[in-house]
């Protein structure tokens, strides 16, 4: 299993290519489902997540091709690939498939809105919650779905297609209003979704889908209206840059001071976030192509955070934003208000010295001088990369193992890193 070695201590200057959104590739590859024709999807990062979706949009019949050559090579990022679903060869997501990762469940929505049917194993993903799919069901009956759940698969159908409804989500969900939109796009008539996410991943998607012949409007806001059309056709679309590796970047040259440039990205996306870096003390200023974030070396100032849905402070960056805050001059409360079991980071952060009390959804973070290198484990994504922000700020070394959760959604972390002179190598077995 690989791992990763760091040596802290180093100051980051440079730049660092941001990638393409993991969360916005992935429900955009799964749209790929909903026509026969090809959907070419630009600047494709090359992430774990990524190639295990390709191999479950394969079993279902999807062909594809990577500016006209296949995946297995080492492909750096922005990608061209080509995604063509002729024919829907098996409606059935299987669960060795499904489990390893959450956003395959999303599959449900385009198999049932193609070919009235679909079997899909209840969902994996990061273990940061229980992380239920109940409004994915409530929403899909009420376009006339009958579901039924047998022997750990969700079984739905619609006989006669899907049919336009009013629904209003109980809850904000991300991969329930992607799943929505695509079904709504080939029902009969209008489907009207309230209290529907906002993430820009939503508007991502929504513009692809347009841009293959659906009409939806208000995506970016909380009410979502689709008219039904009878069918999509190919499209071609550019993948929106990734908000969380920005942040997660941003939050890197805070924590060790420096001078990096953000290149491909927007900080439009992740307003919050650079919000709550400029108080810790951080400069953020716009570039050229992307974003600037320098701050000279000392202690951070504390912030409080709580993560919120979009616009709000994403929960994909709550665990990078507290690796920040155990070096501030202060104390910083943490709340996580998205999922209940989002702390696994909190004691890996304590080997390295950091100081971080738990009182049920609140993290209360206290400053210290210094942090200490040490054998840390990867439990979940972001927790991952938190560890690594921790790291390039302790003295000696760490070694982070685990890394593959890593893999899932940063593309050449070391490489990027390295390049803005950190000490991080990769050790592979
Ligand atoms: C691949 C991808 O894009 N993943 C992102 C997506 O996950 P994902 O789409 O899974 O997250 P949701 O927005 O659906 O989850 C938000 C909350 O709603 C709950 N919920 C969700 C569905 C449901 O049927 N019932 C229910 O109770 C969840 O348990 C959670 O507490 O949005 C999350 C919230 O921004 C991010 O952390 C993930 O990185
Ligand atoms: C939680 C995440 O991913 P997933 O929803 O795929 O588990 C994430 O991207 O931080």
């Amino acid at each position: 299993m690989d791992r990763i070695r760091i040596r802290g201590g180093s100051t980051l200057n440079g730049t660092i290519p941001i990638s393409g959104a993991k969360n916005a590739a992935l429900p955009l590859m799964i749209a790929a489902l909903l026509t026969d024709d090809t959907l070419t999807l630009e600047n494709v990062p090359h992430l774990a997540d990524v190639e295990q979706l390709i191999r479950i949009l394969g079993n279902h019949g999807v062909d594809y091709s990577v500016d006209g050559k296949r995946l297995n090579q080492r492909a750096s990022g922005g990608r061209t690939i080509h995604f063509t679903a002729r024919a829907i060869v098996d409606t059935t997501a299987p669960y060795d498939l499904v489990s390893k990762m959450r956003a395959s469940f999303w599959v449900i929505g385009p198999l049932l809105a193609r070919m009235g049917v679909a079997k899909v194993s209840l969902p994996g993903g990061c273990a940061i919650g229980t992380r239920p799919v109940d409004l994915f069901i409530e929403g899909l009956k009420a376009l006339g779905t009958e579901i039924d759940i047998e022997n750990g698969y969700i079984v739905a159908k619609a006989k006669d297609g899907l049919i336009g409804n009013r629904y209003v989500f109980p809850k904000v969900s991300v991969g329930a209003t992607h799943v929505m939109m695509m079904a709504a796009s080939l029902a009969k008539g209008e489907t009207v979704l309230e209290n529907a996410a906002r993430e820009p991943e939503i508007v991502d998607l929504a513009a692809c889908l347009n841009a293959m012949g659906a009409r939806i409007e208000g995506a970016g806001s909380s009410t979502v209206t689709i008219q039904g059309v009878p069918a999509l056709a190919g499209a071609r679309h550019r993948v929106l840059p990734d908000r969380i590796e920005t942040g997660t970047y941003a939050m890197a040259v805070a924590m060790t001071g420096g001078d990096v440039t953000l290149q491909g990205t927007d900080g439009r996306l992740l307003d919050t976030a650079l919000r709550a870096l400029t108080e810790a003390g951080a400069e953020v200023s716009e570039a050229e192509g992307g974003i600037r974030v320098r701050r000279a070396p000392g202690r951070l100032n504390p912030v409080n955070v709580e993560t919120q849905p979009f616009p709000g402070f994403p929960t994909d960056l709550q665990a990078q934003f507290m690796a920040l805050m155990t070096r501030s001059s202060g104390v910083s409360q943490i709340t996580e208000t998205i999922f209940e079991n989002r702390f696994m980071h909190v004691q890996e952060l304590a080997r390295l010295g950091a100081r971080i009390s738990l009182s049920g959804q609140m993290a209360r973070v206290e400053g210290v001088e210094k942090l200490a290198g040490a054998d840390v484990m990867a439990t979940d994504l972001r927790a991952s990369v938190s560890l690594v922000i921790a790291a390039l700020a302790a003295e000696g070394e760490t070694t982070v193992h685990r890394v593959y959760h890593l893999d899932r959604g940063f593309e050449r972390l070391e490489e990027k890193l390295t390049a803005c002179g950190a000490d991080v190598e990769r050790i592979s077995g």
